[in-house]
C-alpha cells in the first residue's frame, strides 16, 4: 500500500502529474490537496479504471487528512514566474507556502519522503529540511529537490544534436535548479563530446540552463513549465516509489542534503568544497530514499570552470532558505 499526496494538485503542474501518478498500479491511493478546485480534480481522476483511490482535500482544515499517513508527498504548489522574473523572486511568497507544507507533513507523516517541486527549488529543499529539524523528525536521506526537468531537457536537446534517440542519451546534471547553478555534464555522456564541438557544448549547456526561461517567454506570462515538470515529476516520483517499496536499483540525480551519505559526499565535496549543505548529485535510491551519493566523475575543463559560479549563487540561495525558517515561528 503506497499513500501518494500531491500538495497544489490542482495547479498547471499538479493536474497533469496527478493524471500521470493515477496511472501506476504501485499507488494505492492518491491523495489530491490544493486551496482550491481538488474535489473536481479528484471527482474526475477518480474514473479512470486503474486500481488506486483518489481523494480530494481542499483548504487548511483538509490538509491533516489529505497528507496524514503518506509515504510519498510531492509539492508542486505555489506561484510560477512570468517574463523577466528569476526563481528566486518567486521566494517572497513560495517560502512559507512550502514551510506550511513541511510542517503539516512533519506532524502528520514525518516518515514520508519529500519531493519539492515548488521554486526557488534551491530554497525550498533547506526550508522542507529545516522545519524537520524544528519538529525533532529530520531525516537527509528523505528530502529531495526535483531537477528531473534539467535532466530530461539535456536528454532532449544532446539527443536531438547528436542524432540519438533523446531517452537514451543519460546526462548528469548537477549543482541546483536555476541558471548558472544547473550543470550538465554532458563530457561524460557516451559518444556526445567526440561529435560536438567546443562552440556547441557551450551553447547546448547554456540551452539546458536556461531551458525553463525559453518555457517562460514563450508562455509570455501564461506561467512556466507545466507539462514537461509533470512528466519529470512523476518520473522522479515513480522511479523512488520503485526503489524505496518495490526493490528495484534506480539511480537519478537530485538535489539532497550532503549530509544524507556523508562517506558518498567525500567525492563531491572535493569537487565543490565544503561550504555547501545541498547539491544536486547522482543518488543510489532504495528503501531509505538516499541509499548512497555516487561520483560526480570527471569535469571537463570547461565544466570546471562552470562550478565557481554555481556554488557563489547557491550558498546563498540555501542560506536564505536556511534563514527564513530559523526566522518564522513555527
Ligand atoms: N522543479 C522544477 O523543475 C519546476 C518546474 C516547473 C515549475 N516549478 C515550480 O512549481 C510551482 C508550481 O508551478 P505551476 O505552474 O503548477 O503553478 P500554478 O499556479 O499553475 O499551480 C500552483 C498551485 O498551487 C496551489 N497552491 C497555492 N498555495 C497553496 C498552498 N498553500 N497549499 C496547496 N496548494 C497551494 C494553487 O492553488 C495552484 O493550484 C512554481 O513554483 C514553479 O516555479 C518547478
Ligand atoms: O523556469 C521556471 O521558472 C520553472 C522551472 O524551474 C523550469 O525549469 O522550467
Amino acid at each position: 500500500m503506497v499513500k501518494v499526496t500531491v500538495c497544489g494538485a490542482a495547479g498547471g503542474i499538479g493536474q497533469p502529474l496527478s493524471l500521470l501518478l493515477k496511472q501506476s498500479p504501485r499507488i494505492s491511493h492518491l491523495s489530491l490537496y490544493d486551496i482550491v478546485n481538488t474535489p473536481g480534480v479528484a471527482a474526475d481522476l477518480s474514473h479512470i479504471n486503474t486500481q488506486s483511490k483518489v481523494t480530494g482535500h481542499v483548504g487548511n482544515e483538509q490538509l491533516k487528512e489529505a497528507i496524514e499517513g503518506s509515504d510519498v508527498v510531492v509539492i508542486p504548489a505555489g506561484v510560477p514566474r512570468k517574463p523577466g522574473m528569476t526563481r528566486d523572486d518567486l521566494f517572497k511568497i513560495n517560502a512559507s507556502i512550502v514551510r506550511d507544507l513541511a510542517t503539516a507533513a512533519a506532524k502528520y507523516a514525518p516518515k514520508a519522503f519529500m519531493c519539492i517541486i515548488s521554486n526557488p527549488v534551491n530554497s525550498t529543499v533547506p526550508i522542507v529540511a529545516e522545519v524537520f529539524k524544528k519538529h525533532g523528525v529530520y531525516d537527509p536521506r528523505r528530502i529531495f529537490g526535483v531537477t528531473t526537468l534539467d535532466i530530461v531537457r539535456a536528454s532532449t536537446f544532446i539527443g536531438g544534436l547528436i542524432g540519438a534517440e533523446p531517452s537514451t542519451v543519460a546526462c548528469k546534471v548537477v549543482g541546483g535548479h536555476s541558471g548558472h547553478t544547473i550543470l550538465p555534464l554532458i563530457s561524460q555522456v557516451p559518444g556526445a563530446s567526440g561529435k560536438l564541438t567546443p562552440e556547441q557544448i557551450e551553447k547546448v549547456t547554456n540551452r539546458i540552463q536556461f531551458g525553463g526561461d525559453e518555457v517562460v517567454k514563450a508562455k509570455n506570462g501564461a506561467g512556466s513549465a507545466t507539462l514537461s515538470m509533470a512528466y519529470a515529476g512523476a518520473r522522479f516520483a515513480l522511479n523512488l516509489v520503485e526503489a524505496a517499496f518495490f526493490g528495484k536499483s534506480i539511480v537519478e540525480c537530485t538535489y539532497v542534503q550532503l549530509d544524507a551519505d556523508k562517506q558518498g559526499a567525500q567525492d563531491t565535496k572535493r569537487v565543490i568544497g565544503n561550504e555547501l549543505q545541498y547539491f544536486s548529485v547522482p543518488v543510489a535510491l532504495g528503501p531509505n530514499g538516499v541509499e548512497s551519493i555516487l561520483p560526480i566523475g570527471s569535469l571537463s575543463s570547461f565544466e570546471q570552470s562552470l562550478f565557481s559560479k554555481a556554488v557563489a549563487e547557491l550558498k546563498g540561495n540555501i542560506a536564505k532558505g536556511t534563514n527564513f525558517v530559523a526566522e518564522s515561528k513555527l
